[in-house]
């Protein structure tokens, strides 16, 4: 393999649950690999275990060859791992550039260094305007962000994802509870950062899915049942009677 990541038989454990049971995958940069399954398959488990916010159990990830599997979330991010959520994590109070450059700041190396305030502020004020503008944002950055459409506080959230210039980024159903027009906007922006990014997605639009991912990964029970092109998982007889619907899949 010789993804930008690399995953080798992940494993998390909770309690006498495997939520997650030795998963392995890569991730390219220019595709987007998306990993679907019924509630409960382990999809959310998978993503907090490669950005660092839980332990695997047991197996290794890899970043352009380096073993991070024990890096904190922290130096992940640094490492250009960057991450959205189910839930929002915007500051509703604040602008949208401000959640940018808030996102920014924390990714970068010595937040805490409020005293080299002029320099890392012109750094992090830079990276919020690049990563408004990527996801066509820009006209919105003075708003406050409490105040955008569902739509656009999900883009957001790619922004500040964005504005820690990661180089792997892991979005956790950003589709969820969009309309068509959203949806169709926030699949442009995925394609336009594919080109430069390695994307993981974990979605349960399955449109959205089969039109917009390189490599689907199919899980159930914590386990991997079927990895393949769209093509390859649409066809696939076990997919099918697992997890999706004969019907949505002719
Ligand atoms: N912190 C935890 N402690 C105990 N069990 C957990 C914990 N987190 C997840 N689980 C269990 O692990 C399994 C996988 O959960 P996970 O949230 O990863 O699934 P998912 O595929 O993301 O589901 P969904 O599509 O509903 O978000 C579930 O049975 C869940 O109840």
């Amino acid at each position: 393999m010789s993804g930008l990541m690399q995953v080798h038989g992940l494993t998390r454990r909770f309690g006498g649950l495997v939520a997650v049971n030795d998963v392995s995958l890569e991730l390219n940069v220019g595709e987007v690999h998306a990993v679907i399954g019924t509630n409960g398959a382990g999809k959310s488990t998978l993503i907090n275990m490669l950005s660092g916010e839980i332990a695997p159990s047991q197996g290794r990830i890899l970043l352009a060859g380096a073993d991070i599997t024990q890096r904190p979330q922290a130096r992940r991010a640094l490492d250009g791992i960057g991450r959205s959520y189910q839930r929002t994590t915007i500051f509703p109070e604040f602008t949208a550039r401000e959640n940018c450059r808030l996102a920014a700041q924390a990714a970068s190396p010595r937040p805490w260094a409020f005293w080299q305030t002029a320099q890392a502020c012109q750094r992090s004020g830079d990276a919020a305007d690049a990563a408004l503008e990527a996801t066509g944002l820009s006209a919105l950055s003075a708003r406050v962000a409490g105040t955008l459409s569902h739509g656009a506080k999900r883009q957001l959230e790619v922004a500040m994802c964005l504005a820690t210039q990661p180089r792997v980024l892991l979005l956790d159903e950003p589709l969820a509870g969009m309309g068509a027009e959203e949806t169709e906007r926030m699949l442009t922006l995925l394609e336009r950062l594919k080109p430069r990014h390695a994307v993981l997605l974990v979605e349960h639009d399955m449109d959205a899915v089969f039109r917009i991912a390189e490599r689907i990964t199919v899980m159930v029970n914590g386990s991997v049942i079927a990895s393949g092109n769209p093509h390859a998982i649409r066809h696939d007889p076990q997919v099918r009677s697992a997890y999706l619907g004969e019907e949505e899949l002719a």
